[in-house]
């Protein structure tokens, strides 16, 4: 039956407002999310059955049974699928691992099959729709209204992530506030200057209560921030992953190199 292989970027969220809040308790976001050239690696094949075998090194404690979200995905695609999912992302980290990897097995059956994805592809997790497009983009609502970002300038980082997960739930919980200001509108002329100027301005309301909930992630932005040209250290998503942002590729390279410690995932990217 017919086969393929497939990427499954990492997601940041380079700025993350929370701006309200629904009947049925999720948030209302605005954030801007680019997608890193580090990932997971899946490799399917059409099947009668399902089947899923978890490999890599972030394999540990990632659900091999029907939890996993690359066969729920599978699942709602409707088809049976063998699955090898490659783990290099770490889990429940802030960089939408499962969510990634279900948008990857969403597009790899649409393309196997011709099926068309269904609308409930946002039940696995909200960051599924923006997974999905894999490119520079503006997520609003829960995450099911994306508006694709074109010109923007590829950018340098350091991932990193302390080893120590975060549930996504307990972070919402603990903002003071729910009905934040959403982001300022983006500058006109995009490059590295004008979009770091702009960052810098903008916020993710959820780092205050991640860094309640799991000082570490403190530890890891002041160690990003302390780095040679370091122009801004901010968290992704619900955390507890961090990134730095650098002007040349050269320079997140060096900062990975200083930023090594036995605990921690630390990952120079390239953003898009
Ligand atoms: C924070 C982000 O990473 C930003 O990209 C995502 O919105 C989180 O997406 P996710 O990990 O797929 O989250 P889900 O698995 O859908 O939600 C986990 C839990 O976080 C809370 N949650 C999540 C998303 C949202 N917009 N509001 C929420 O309040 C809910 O309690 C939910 O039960
Ligand atoms: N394919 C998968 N990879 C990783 N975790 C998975 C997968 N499928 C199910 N899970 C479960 O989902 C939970 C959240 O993992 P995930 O990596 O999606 O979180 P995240 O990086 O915080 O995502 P987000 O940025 O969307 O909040 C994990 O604790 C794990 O038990």
């Amino acid at each position: 039956m017919a086969s393929t292989e497939t990427f499954a970027s990492a997601k940041v969220n380079l700025t993350l407002h929370v701006t309200g809040q629904r009947a049925d308790g999720y948030h209302l976001l605005d954030s801007l999310v680019m997608f890193a050239d580090c990932g997971d690696r899946i490799t399917l094949r059409l099947s009668e059955t399902a089947t899923l075998t978890v490999s890599g090194p972030k394999a540990s404690g990632v659900p091999t049974g029907p939890e996993n979200l690359v066969l729920r995905a599978a699942g709602l695609m409707r088809v049976g699928a063998e699955i090898g999912l490659e783990k290099h992302l770490p889990a429940a980290a802030g960089i939408g691992g499962g969510s990634s990897d279900a948008a990857a097995v969403l597009l790899a059956i649409r393309d196997l099959t011709g099926r068309i994805i269904p609308e409930q592809g946002l039940s696995l997790g909200a960051d599924i729709p923006v997974c999905l497009i894999g490119q520079a983009a503006i997520m609003r609502g829960i995450g099911e209204d994306v508006t694709v970002l074109e010109n923007m300038p590829t950018l340098h980082a350091v991932l990193i992530n302390p080893g120590v997960p975060v549930p996504t739930g307990a972070v919402f919980q603990g903002l003071s506030r729910k009905d934040n200001p959403p982001m300022e509108p983006l500058p006109p002329a995009l490059n590295f200057e004008t979009l770091i100027g702009w960052l810098g301005q903008q916020r993710n309301d959820l780092q205050g209560p991640a860094i309640v909930a799991q000082p570490a992630i403190g530890d890891v932005l002041r160690s990003i921030a302390a780095t040679a040209g370091c122009r801004l250290a901010r968290m992704s998503g619900s955390g507890a992953t961090c990134f730095g942002l650098y002007e040349t590729a050269d320079a997140a390279t060096k900062a990975a190199t200083v930023l090594q410690r036995p605990d921690w995932w630390v990952q120079p990217v390239r953003l898009n």
